[in-house]
């Protein structure tokens, strides 16, 4: 019996809340992942990244294998060591990072050939090493090896990634070694496809995993074809397994995904947006970099709890941006991932109490609402 397991709570609709149980420790859902691409959340010191609510954090095959190595994360005790986090770690494959970062790249049936966007140095990666280099890295949740093709795409080229997936799909599974209160995640890919995205569910449903992601989106079709895709693909996956939406998104992303039945979702919006001085809050995003908050004295966010907003002022954020100051990206990086935790903590709260379309109202009329 592996402990990993989701455990559902409370419904409302198609959303749901429940807990995830791993080897390192339990987290609520509907969960945001804070992005720590090289072992680091950009900005944040663990601590910190605790202290937003963050229950689970990500990690990049692609990153580590380059810089500083597998084998040098395991021999110094695996990941979760390594950057001080004891909680749950999600490791993504690598694939995507390879289309979207390797410098020079050759793709074949047996796995992808690349170039390090670091120095340039030949690597390689296929199902059996992705999956090795994440045991090496002590991931809690492994993915699979998978392909991501770039969007918009003839159908027939869509199919043909998607079929590439799921054979290495399997043979991710053959590679992973199954361990109590660890998980590894098939990826449901077939672009925006409703038929190729059925035919994807259904090849990882036979092979079998404790979770189930839906990669190829958020590569540019747009929030309406995303949600329309996930209306499609959804209802089609396990319900009793978590589901987790790949590279998702800006809060309205996130609410509107929540409530088509999606538990976990990871973003770099919140953390790159922090150090380019874009501010996320309850009434939408801004831009502290603007003139117009060289003089104001009012927190960023009023109640919310993260230092910038409670010991400091929005001039005094403008003046470090302006400045180009260290602690104007680490104050709004902090602040982003306390908000998005924020927003997740008050939609799963909705969720317990069946009152999820009225609280998607009003986080709407906030965010259009503009700064008060
Ligand atoms: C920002 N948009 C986005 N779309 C993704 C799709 C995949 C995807 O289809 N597969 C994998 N393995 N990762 C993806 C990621 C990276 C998630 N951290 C994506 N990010």
């Amino acid at each position: 019996m592996n402990g990993f397991r989701w455990q559902p709570e409370a419904t409302d609709g198609a959303a749901r809340a429940g807990h995830l149980h791993t080897a390192h420790g339990v987290v609520a859902t509907p969960t945001f992942m804070p992005v720590g691409t090289a072992g680091t959340v950009k900005a944040m010191t663990m601590d910190s990244v605790r202290s937003t609510g963050a229950g689970i954090v990500l990690g990049n095959t692609y990153h580590l294998m380059l810089r500083p190595g597998a084998e040098r994360v395991q021999a110094l005790g695996g990941l979760h060591r390594f950057m001080d986090w004891p909680g749950p770690i999600l490791t993504d494959s690598g694939g995507f990072q390879v289309m979207s970062l390797g410098a020079l790249r050759k793709l074949d049936s047996d796995g992808v050939t690349f170039q390090s966007h670091i120095d340039g140095s030949r690597h390689r990666l296929t199902p059996e090493r992705s999956t090795e280099i994440q045991h090496m890295l002590d991931a809690t949740i492994t993915m699979c090896f998978d392909e991501c093709p770039a969007l918009p795409a003839e159908t027939d080229a869509i199919a043909a990634s998607m079929r590439l997936s799921m054979r290495w799909a399997a043979r991710s599974r053959e590679a992973f070694v199954a361990r109590d209160g660890y998980a590894q995640y098939g990826i449901v890919q077939g672009g925006t496809e409703p038929q190729l995205r059925a035919e994807s569910v259904r090849a990882l449903t036979d092979i079998g995993f404790e979770g189930y992601a839906i990669g190829g989106l958020a590569v540019g079709e747009g929030q309406a074809l995303m949600f329309q895709t996930l209306d499609g693909t959804v209802p089609l996956m396990p319900a009793d397994k978590p589901r987790y939406l790949m590279g998702v998104g800006t809060p309205d992303d996130l609410l509107g995904s929540v409530m088509r039945g999606i538990d976990m979702f990871d973003c770099v919006m919140p953390t790159r947006s922090g150090r380019t001085a874009r501010a996320y809050t309850g009434f939408g995003t801004l831009n502290l970099r603007n003139a117009r908050h060289a003089l104001d004295p009012r927190p960023l966010e009023a109640g919310c709890p993260c230092p910038a907003c409670t010991r400091h002022s929005r001039a005094y954020l403008h003046h470090l941006f302006r400045a180009d100051e260290i602690l104007g990206p680490m104050l709004l990086t902090w602040h982003n991932l306390t908000y998005y935790q924020r927003v997740m903590q008050g939609i799963r709260t909705a969720i317990l109490e069946t009152r999820l379309g009225a609280h998607a109202i009003e986080l709407r009329a906030g965010w259009a609402a503009g700064d008060p």
